[in-house]
């Protein structure tokens, strides 16, 4: 069982290609199923720590996997039934199917058991399963003290994060081979627990990953605070925002962040270390400025169209975000071509990039591509994308993350990454990485200049 940092992600039919080019010499369908199994049945035992076990078994080759499980757990000494949805109908799952020794119950009538494995359907699934399978399998998690499924849960598109049906919670899934993007896709990944890998021997590349502990920029002795990353920050209309995304930008670790406000622009306001000037067009054409953060608080008036004007036409490498995205236009970001990055929640992507009808990986790699920046499509599921494909998916860090302010940190931590000098999707990995750290830092019901404040200690 192996955790899923950095692991590459692939579709279903990228898995079945990948399945396809791992069968050579020995290695045959039945015996990457075989591997399966075994892997599966070694994982549940360890889980289920000598309790009953019950294995669902589906009539494709997930239900295979669950018969050659259920039969290795038993040789292994535990106590397991299998219940059917249906008889085997591949030839694989007819094979492995025989290797069970007992009677196979039928999943209406079966009896509940503490550590339940769901393996009735995983990425063959093409719509939602039968009402009796879905009574049956809520009847059966509900009464477990353990669920665990196979791949995936049944129930789940494997592409696109949807729930076909209705799916129950489940603690563990073991994905086989890869990761899927329903992993972490949302709604689909809150229905899964833990999501683990298990290693079934096929090799498997893809330009799409799961985030990663990103290498991060660290001082040394030839740094001062301009090398380290100088950061400008626009304000506008609503300063509390840009001033979140100032403070965030220094625990970060930026070495100098310019607050560029209009009126009162008090220098003794707290954090002292956040220098305070008016903004002017002029002042972006400082050289030493390694990222501009706009949109934090900028309003929506013709001050801050000029100042996005200003930003874009300063050659210096950006950060998109909040009113700056409903300002600009996707033909403006594609005729741009500094580095950038765009950070949209669901509803600033919507009205940029138009409603995502078939699954957020897919429209964040468009949107990526039409407006030539790197895109962090915001959520408890946010994907990065960059416009050569490469993409890069990222679990809920927190629920709590849902308040006021947390995207202007958010915002203000990829400005620092971007300052200190990373290409732009490795800037985004990192910010959305340090994000997702001070936010389980800070536990519950924080407020974002908590966040912010904490990413000092979680910047390693
Ligand atoms: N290539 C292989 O041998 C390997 C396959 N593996 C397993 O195989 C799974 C995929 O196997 P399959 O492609 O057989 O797919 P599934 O086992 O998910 O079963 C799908 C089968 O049910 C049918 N079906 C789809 N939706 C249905 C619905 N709502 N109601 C009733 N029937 C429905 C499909 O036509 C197909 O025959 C993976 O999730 C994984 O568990 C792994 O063991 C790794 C190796
Ligand atoms: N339910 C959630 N689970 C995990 N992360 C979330 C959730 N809701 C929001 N977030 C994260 O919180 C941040 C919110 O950003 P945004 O919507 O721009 O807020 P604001 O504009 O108030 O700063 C984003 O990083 C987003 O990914
Ligand atoms: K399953």
């Amino acid at each position: 069982m192996i955790p899923i940092d950095g692991l590459a992600v692939l579709t279903a039919a990228e898995m079945r290609s990948a399945e396809q080019a791992a069968m050579i010499g020995d290695v045959t369908e039945a015996s990457l199923m075989d591997r399966a199994g075994a892997a599966i049945a070694q994982a549940v035992a360890r889980l289920a720590a000598g309790r009953e076990v019950l294995v669902l078994c589906g009539p494709g080759n997930n239900g295979g996997d669950g018969y050659i499980a259920a039969a290795e757990l038993k040789r292994r000494g535990l106590a397991v039934r299998v219940a059917a949805s249906e008889a085997p109908r591949s030839d694989d799952a007819r094979r492995v199917a025989a290797f069970w020794p007992d009677a196979v119950e039928s999943l209406e009538r079966a009896e509940p058991a503490p550590v339940l494995v769901d393996a009735i359907f995983g990425t063959g699934l093409s719509r939602s399963p039968s009402a009796v399978v879905e009574h049956a399998l809520a009847r059966l998690t509900d009464a477990a003290w353990l669920r665990i499924a196979v791949d995936l849960p049944t129930g789940i598109a494997t592409d696109t994060g949807k729930v076909l049906g209705k799916t129950p919670r489940f603690d563990v899934t073991l994905a086989l081979g890869a990761v899927k993007p329903s992993h972490v896709l949302q709604p689909a990944a809150s229905l899964m627990g833990q999501v683990r890998l298990l290693d079934i021997g096929v090799p498997t590349k893809s330009s799409a990953r799961i985030l990663a502990r990103p290498i991060l920029p660290q001082p040394d002795a030839t740094s001062h605070k301009y090398n380290r990353g100088m950061v400008a920050i626009v304000a506008g209309s609503m300063s509390g925002a840009s001033e979140l995304a100032a403070l965030a930008t220094l625990r970060a670790g930026a070495g100098y962040v310019l607050h560029l406000a209009s009126g009162d622009v008090s220098a003794s306001a707290a954090p002292h270390a956040i220098v305070r000037r008016n903004y002017t067009a002029d002042a972006l054409n400082e050289d030493r400025i390694g990222a501009v953060v706009i949109g934090p608080g900028l309003g929506r008036n013709d001050d801050a169209s000029d100042r996005l004007e200003a930003a874009l036409a300063s050659g210096r490498p950006l950060v998109i975000d909040g009113d700056a995205l409903r300002l600009v236009a996707v033909e403006t970001l594609a005729a741009h071509d500094g580095r950038k990055i765009l950070t949209p929640h669901g509803g600033e992507f919507t009205h940029l990039f138009g409603e995502v009808t078939d699954d957020k990986l897919s429209a964040t790699r468009r949107a990526a591509q039409q407006s030539g920046g790197v895109v962090v499509h915001k959520g408890a599921d946010t994907v990065i994308a960059a416009p050569d494909g490469r993409a890069i998916l990222c679990p809920e860090a927190s629920p709590w993350l849902s308040t006021a302010g947390t995207g202007d940190v958010l915002a203000g931590a990829i400005g620092a990454m971007l300052a200190a000098g990373l290409e732009p999707l490795a800037a985004a990995e990192a910010g959305v990485w340090l994000h997702a750290q001070a936010a389980r830092a800070c536990g519950k019901a924080f407020i974002a200049d908590d966040l912010a404040d904490a990413l000092s200690a979680v910047r390693g």
